[in-house]
C-alpha cells in the first residue's frame, strides 16, 4: 500500500496551554461523535499522569511514560517531554502500526499541555505533518481558557499565543474559548461577549488597559502587539461550555468544514452536507446565546472599574 493513504480519514488535534480542557473536550467529543454513529477514538498523546485516560484507544504511555524518562535521563518535567516529544517523533512507525489498525475511525488526539510545543519546539508540528502526509485530514483544535477575557493583558498574551500556534502547527485552525460557564469566575468582562469571540477592534482593549497606571508606561508595546494580531487578521474563537451541547455541536459543525470532513470522500451524503447548512447560523447567535446566558447584564460601575484597576 503506498505510504500516502494508510491512514485516509480525518480527525482532531487536541491542543492548548495545561488545564485549559483538552482531555474533558476530548472525552465530550467522542460521546458526541460515538451518539450520531461516527466511529471515532481517542489517542492520547500526553506521556504524563498515572493513571491512563479513560477511553483512550492508543496511549503514548504504551511507548514511554515521562516518569521513566526524567527518571532515567534526570530531567524535569518539561524536558522529559519535550524528550518524549521529540522520541514519538523519531519512532512514528510506532504510531502508524497502532493507527493502521483503525483506518477509517474518526481519530480525536489529545495532545499534552506544553506551550512551547505550539509555538516553536519542531515536534509536534513535524508530528502532525506526518500524519497528515499518511492520509489524514487533521483539523488543530486549539482550546483557551475564557476565563481570560476578564483581564485585557491576558487576552492580548492569549492572541498572541493563538497567533504564534496557527502559524506553528499549519493545520486548518478552530480557537475554542472553553470553560464559557466559569467566564465571569475571576472578574467581570469590560466588553460584549462578540468583542472577543470576533476579536474585534482592539485599541479599545489597549484603551482599557492601559487605563491601568501599571500599564500605561507599556502602551506602544500594547498597541505593537495588537497591530500584529489585527494585521494577520487570523484569530477569531468559538465559546465551549462541557456542559451545553449545542455549543460542542457548534465546535464540531466547524471543524468538520475546517477538516472538510462535510465535503469529504469518506462519508459523502446529503445528511453531512445538511448538517454543515443547519450549523451555519451567525456565529453571533450562538455567541450572544452565551453572553445571556453566562455573564452579567448590568453594566459595570465607576467604582467596580476603579476597584478592578487598583
Ligand atoms: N465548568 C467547566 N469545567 C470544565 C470545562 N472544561 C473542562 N473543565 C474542567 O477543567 C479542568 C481541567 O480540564 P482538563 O480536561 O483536565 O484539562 P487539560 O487541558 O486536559 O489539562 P492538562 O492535561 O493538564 O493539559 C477539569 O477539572 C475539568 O473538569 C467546562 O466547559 N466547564
Amino acid at each position: 500500500m503506498a505510504e500516502e493513504c494508510v491512514l485516509a480519514g480525518f480527525g482532531q488535534a487536541v491542543i492548548g496551554p495545561p488545564g485549559s480542557g483538552k482531555s474533558t473536550y476530548v472525552r465530550a467529543m467522542h460521546a458526541l461523535l460515538t451518539s450520531m454513529g461516527r466511529k471515532a477514538c481517542i489517542i492520547n498523546l500526553d506521556p504524563a499522569g498515572e493513571e491512563e485516560e479513560p477511553g483512550a484507544a492508543v496511549s503514548l504511555r504504551e511507548l514511554l511514560g515521562l516518569e521513566e524518562v526524567m527518571s532515567e535521563l534526570r530531567l524535569g518535567p518539561n524536558g522529559a517531554l519535550l524528550y518524549c516529544m521529540e522520541y514519538l517523533q523519531t519512532n512514528l512507525d510506532w504510531l502508524q502500526s497502532r493507527l493502521q489498525s483503525m483506518r477509517g475511525t474518526y481519530f480525536l488526539f489529545d495532545c499534552p499541555g506544553q506551550v512551547e510545543l505550539y509555538t516553536h519546539h519542531p515536534a509536534l508540528p513535524s508530528i502532525l505533518r506526518r500524519l497528515g502526509e499518511w492520509g489524514l485530514r487533521l483539523c488543530a483544535v486549539h482550546l483557551v481558557d475564557s476565563h481570560y477575557c476578564t483581564d485585557p493583558a491576558k487576552f492580548i498574551s492569549v492572541l498572541c499565543t493563538s497567533l504564534s500556534t496557527m502559524l506553528h502547527v499549519e493545520l486548518p485552525h478552530v480557537n475554542i474559548l472553553s470553560k464559557m460557564d466559569l467566564i465571569e469566575q475571576y472578574g467581570r468582562l469590560a466588553f460584549n461577549m462578540d468583542y472577543y469571540t470576533e476579536v474585534m477592534d482592539l485599541s479599545y482593549l489597549v484603551d482599557h488597559l492601559t487605563s491601568d497606571p501599571f500599564f500605561r508606561r507599556h502602551r506602544r508595546l500594547h498597541e505593537k502587539l495588537a497591530e500584529v494580531i489585527e494585521d494577520y487578521g487570523l484569530v477569531t474563537f468559538i465559546p465551549l461550555s462541557i456542559k451545553d451541547e449545542q455549543s460542542l455541536q457548534k465546535v464540531l459543525s466547524t471543524v468538520d468544514k475546517a477538516s472538510g470532513f462535510c465535503y469529504g470522500d469518506q462519508q459523502r451524503s446529503l445528511g453531512n452536507l445538511m448538517s454543515v447548512a443547519v450549523g451555519a447560523d451567525f456565529h453571533f447567535a450562538s455567541t450572544l446565546a452565551f453572553q445571556e446566558k453566562y455573564v452579567e447584564q448590568e453594566p459595570r460601575t465607576v467604582e467596580e472599574e476603579n476597584s478592578d484597576l487598583s
